[in-house]
């Protein structure tokens, strides 16, 4: 689905990411770890077409996404691709419901209807049905991150971008958070996040090491019982 080829960044002098290939296939759930600094959002900002490399391409179903103009390649993420970031905060005066659906809005693809029927069924799945007519400010850390999950949802995007998605909550939220992300995951949505946390990317299919701007290891994990351990013995190794 997306081809990544020799992306390289640099702020000033410093290398932030060098010469960085891989692939990213349909369904997969693929984990960004690394130690801090190392690149990892970066990467992931580059390959989501948030912010361009240096050199390098970023080939999304054939699309050279950083060849398209900027209002092309807007519409094509609205499109295809949802985001969880964490400067992607939802906005302050509206309600939850109001946040989630405006990416639906946005994109015009569909009618206000099916956006909102989408919305509602989304948050039931999340188990938020019930505070859909909050302000943000009234809610908990874990259901504002179920929130964003369902506003990065509303076009039926082919993958989800996350930035941390678990970094803020306490570990039973993030754990409801990890539950999700896997079921969406098995319904065909395709993830790449970031995280520090071995448990949480011992919930991905595939787990990448990123190391001074470079990729530095890559493990795929067949049997989520021993997945963590595996991830732990791997991580000694690099
Ligand atoms: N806009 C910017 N301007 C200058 N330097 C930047 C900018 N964004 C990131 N950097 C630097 O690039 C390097 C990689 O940053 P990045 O955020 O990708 O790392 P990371 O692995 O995600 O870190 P962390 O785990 O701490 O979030 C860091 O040294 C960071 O300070």
């Amino acid at each position: 689905m997306i081809k990544v080829k020799n992306i390289s960044k640099s702020y000033k002098d410093a290398i932030v990411l060098n010469n960085v290939s891989l692939e990213i296939n349909k369904g997969d759930f693929t984990a960004v770890m690394g130690p801090s600094g190392s690149g990892k959002s970066t990467l992931l900002y580059s390959i989501s077409s948030m912010d361009n490399p240096d050199e390098g391409e970023v080939i999304f179903e054939g699309i050279d996404v950083y060849k398209l103009s900027e209002s092309e390649l807007s519409k094509f993420r609205l499109n295809k691709m949802g985001f969880v970031f964490q400067n992607s905060q939802m906005l302050k005066n509206l309600s939850i419901f109001d946040n989630i659906i405006l990416p639906g809005m946005v994109a015009k693809r569909e009618s206000i209807e099916v956006v909102r029927a989408r919305a509602t069924e989304l948050m039931s799945k999340m188990g938020i049905e019930d505070i859909k007519d909050r302000d943000i400010r009234e809610v908990s850390g874990g259901q504002l991150q179920r929130a964003a999950i369902c506003r990065a949802m509303i076009n039926s995007p082919e993958i989800l971008f996350m930035d941390e998605p678990t970094g803020a909550l306490n570990s039973e939220a993030a754990s409801q958070v990890m539950e999700i992300l896997k079921k969406l995951n098995q319904e065909g949505i395709s993830i790449m996040l970031v995280t520090h946390d071995a448990k949480m990317a011992s919930m991905a299919k595939k787990v990448i090491y990123i190391k001074d701007g470079k990729l530095a290891g890559e493990i795929k994990l067949s049997n989520e019982k021993e997945a963590l351990a595996e991830i732990d013995l791997w991580l000694k190794t690099i």
